[in-house]
């Protein structure tokens, strides 16, 4: 087990290159956010414009759509009831899930077109779906969010074993590509090629709904604009508990919407410092 430091996100986020387009910095497709569930939505593209997403997309429910222009004019938003094939064969990272509900149809006709070489992150609702409805991974680099019960429905691993690092190997190598995990918790881990990372910064200060959405969008940011994808997720769940930890000192809840907002500010920090190796 190596435990994660700053050092992960000093090294991965390093000033941009002037030579540099908005499609330098990874095109990330949101499918999230049912007619309920529209903050879900919100607070992935939150954080994933502000943690440096050269263009954001969000396919979601058609009432979720006046929301989301209105709180985040930088981001795109698309029907998910329409025919969106050629934007998702268009981007480099595809985040799916969060607040997706029971959107079974939306889910299926993404994860039949996903491509080997783009980045699919599977969050929230994705998971419960994939579990209850038997789905097989989809084509891509596969990167799963769960929290713990999302965990133990996806990869059948009951809470009370996941403390034990070979079940969760057991779940991850029986999958087909084998993914990287986030195991999210009190204790957050990443399963990322033989190696178990844990976090050591964040706390109950966390604890508010919100909180995994805006992880996700941090990691699909990471993922279109950092290489290798592994050190970009590191890199993001460091971050995003970081920062938490930053706001603690000052606040008792350290808001989803909080975080995102100290996000360029807290990248800036991380890539004018040289890794304390
Ligand atoms: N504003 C919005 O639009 C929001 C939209 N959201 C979206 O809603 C969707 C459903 O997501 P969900 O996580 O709320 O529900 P579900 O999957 O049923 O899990 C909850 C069950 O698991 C249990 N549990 C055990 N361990 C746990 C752990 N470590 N962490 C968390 N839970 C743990 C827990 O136990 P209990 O709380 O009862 O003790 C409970 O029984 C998802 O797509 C998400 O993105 C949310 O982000 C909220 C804001
Ligand atoms: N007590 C805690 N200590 C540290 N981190 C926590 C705590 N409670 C929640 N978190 C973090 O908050 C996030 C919750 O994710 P998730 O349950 O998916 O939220 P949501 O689906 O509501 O957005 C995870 O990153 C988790 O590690
Ligand atoms: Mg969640």
């Amino acid at each position: 087990m190596i435990n994660l430091t700053e050092t992960i996100v000093q090294t991965v986020v390093n000033k941009r290159p002037k030579q540099s387009h908005k499609g330098t910095f990874g095109k990330i497709l949101i499918v999230a956010g049912d007619k309920n569930l529209g903050g879900a939505a919100i607070m992935n593209a939150q954080a994933a414009v502000y943690a440096g997403a050269g263009l954001v997309t969000v396919a979601t429910d058609s009432v979720n759509k006046t929301a989301i222009h209105s709180r985040l004019p930088e981001a795109m938003v698309i029907d998910y009831h329409s025919d969106f094939t050629k934007l998702l064969e268009s981007v480099d990272v595809v985040l799916i899930g969060s607040g997706l509900g029971e959107s079974i149809d939306v889910l299926k006709k993404v994860l039949n077109k996903t491509k080997d070489e783009q980045v699919v992150i599977l969050d929230g609702s994705a998971l419960t779906l994939m579990a209850s409805y038997q789905l097989p991974l989809p084509a891509g680099q596969i990167v799963l969010t769960p929290h713990q019960m999302e965990w133990q429905r996806f990869g059948e691993v009951p809470i009370a074993d996941q403390d034990k690092e070979d079940n969760n190997w057991e779940a991850l190598v029986s999958m087909n590509p084998e993914p990287i995990l986030v195991l999210k918790s009190d204790q957050t881990q990443v399963y990322l090629e033989n190696e178990v990372y844990q976090l050591t910064v964040g706390g109950p200060y966390q604890a508010t709904g919100g909180m995994g959405d805006t992880l996700a969008g941090i990691i699909a940011t990471f993922a279109g604009q950092f290489h290798p994808l592994g050190q970009a997720v590191l890199a993001a769940v460091y971050t995003h508990s970081a920062i938490a930890a930053e706001l603690a000192k000052t606040n008792y809840v350290t808001l989803p919407t909080a975080i995102a907002k100290q996000l360029p500010q807290y990248m800036k920090k991380m890539a004018e410092q040289e890794p304390h190796l």
